[in-house]
């Protein structure tokens, strides 16, 4: 018998049934033919919350699930008492396939990986231009993130009042990163420049917003989403942290079709899970570049090619800041130390609030 091919042995020829065999397959049926699908809204201490048609539903997980996660923005199959009537707890036994998973880690060596979102196609960068200063630090990590993931990125500059966006966005005028820019009014949050074009971006999409806290994602959320009124805090200045009032991702629906998704605050968007070929892959900027690199480049070596593509402009001129930011991370995701002492370095630090996602395997 050639290598390779399993031997046969007395089961293969005991179980094979025949077409109508005796007893009914039910284990291999599709289970739970009644069950309905709902998308995960909010996850909170185990816990799931689900949209079932147009009413909200609370859920648990069923054993079965085993310890596949189940995370906001994820379809599933529910059973049990789905009414969504008050004291009711449904039973989540499927999760449909994901278009997409979007994750982080707390740092670049943190085995442990966190999914943010499911089945989202956009994640829209927050990052306000002053108070707190943007970084690019976490803008690299989120475009990495997203390119990583097959998530659009979008760029959404906030407190454009306080700051002008010139200088930040000319970090990224090699990229093809579509930004929009607001800015709310001190008198009335809700009156906020930008949002048409806003509104525009987000139309009927799945869009996750993440950035630090403090940013103005929630007051975003509220003049997205009418009457939604999630609490916006102030950034403490001893703690550098926000109130912490969201302290769980949750999933709004848009007036005009889509959803946004507002998550908690964070210091860091670790990327332990992405290897070194893809970083560089997704700065898609520089990519091209390595094509003259030495034989297993790490590309922080002297010979590395990079710094005479980027000398002779093929990056564009934002290419020196691109392949610094580059490097910061390559050398972060080394475990080496050496770049403390940037702006950034502490952009590797812990999540700023509490991590629902934590239960995810709950
Ligand atoms: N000047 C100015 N302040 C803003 C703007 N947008 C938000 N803010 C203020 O910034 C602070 C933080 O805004 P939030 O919307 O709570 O920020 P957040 O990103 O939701 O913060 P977390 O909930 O901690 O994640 C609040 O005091 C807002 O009023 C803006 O465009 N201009
Ligand atoms: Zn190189």
């Amino acid at each position: 018998m050639p290598r390779g091919r399993r031997s046969y042995d007395e089961s293969d020829v005991r179980v094979r049934p025949s077409r109508r065999g005796s007893r009914p397959r039910t284990k291999e049926r599709p289970k739970h033919e009644d069950a309905r699908i709902g998308l995960v809204t909010t996850v909170d201490r185990g816990r799931w919350t689900c949209l079932v048609d147009d009413h909200e539903v609370v859920a648990m997980r069923a054993r079965e699930l085993g310890r596949t996660s189940t995370v906001v923005g994820d379809r599933v199959a529910l059973v049990g008492d789905t009414t969504g009537a008050p004291g009711t707890l449904a039973r989540i036994v499927r999760v449909e396939p994901r278009s997409s998973v979007l994750r982080r880690t707390a740092d670049d060596t943190d085995p442990y990986e966190r999914v943010i979102v499911a089945n989202a196609d956009q994640l829209a960068i927050v990052t306000a231009l002053a108070d707190p200063p943007p970084r690019t630090g976490m803008v690299d990590r989120c475009l990495v993130a997203a390119y990583d993931a097959g998530v659009e990125p979008l760029l959404v500059l906030t407190k454009a009042d306080l700051a002008p966006a010139d200088e930040f966005l000319s970090n990224y005028s090699g990229l093809d990163v579509p930004h929009v820019i607001t800015s709310a009014s001190v008198d009335d949050p809700d009156d906020l420049a930008g949002l048409a074009e806003l509104r525009e971006r987000l139309d009927d999409r799945m869009t996750v917003l993440v950035g630090h806290s403090g940013v103005g994602k929630s007051t975003l959320v509220n003049a997205l989403v009418p009457g939604v009124d999630r609490a916006t805090g102030h950034v403490n200045a001893v703690t550098g942290r926000g109130r912490h009032t969201s302290t769980s991702a949750i999933a709004l629906p848009l007036p005009d079709g889509g959803w946004v998704i507002d998550t908690p605050g964070v210091r860091s968007f670790g990327l332990a899970h992405v290897d070194i070929g893809r970083i560089v892959a997704n700065f898609p900027d520089l990519a091209a570049g390595t094509d003259g690199c030495p034989r297993g480049c790490t590309h922080l070596e002297a010979d590395c090619a990079l710094d005479q593509w980027v000398a002779d402009g093929h990056a564009g001129p934002s290419g020196a800041t691109r392949l610094a930011s580059l490097r910061r991370l390559l050398r972060s995701k080394s475990g080496a130390t050496d770049d403390t002492g940037t702006a950034d370095s502490t952009d590797n630090g812990t999540p700023d609030a509490p991590d629902e996602n934590r239960h995810e395997d709950g």
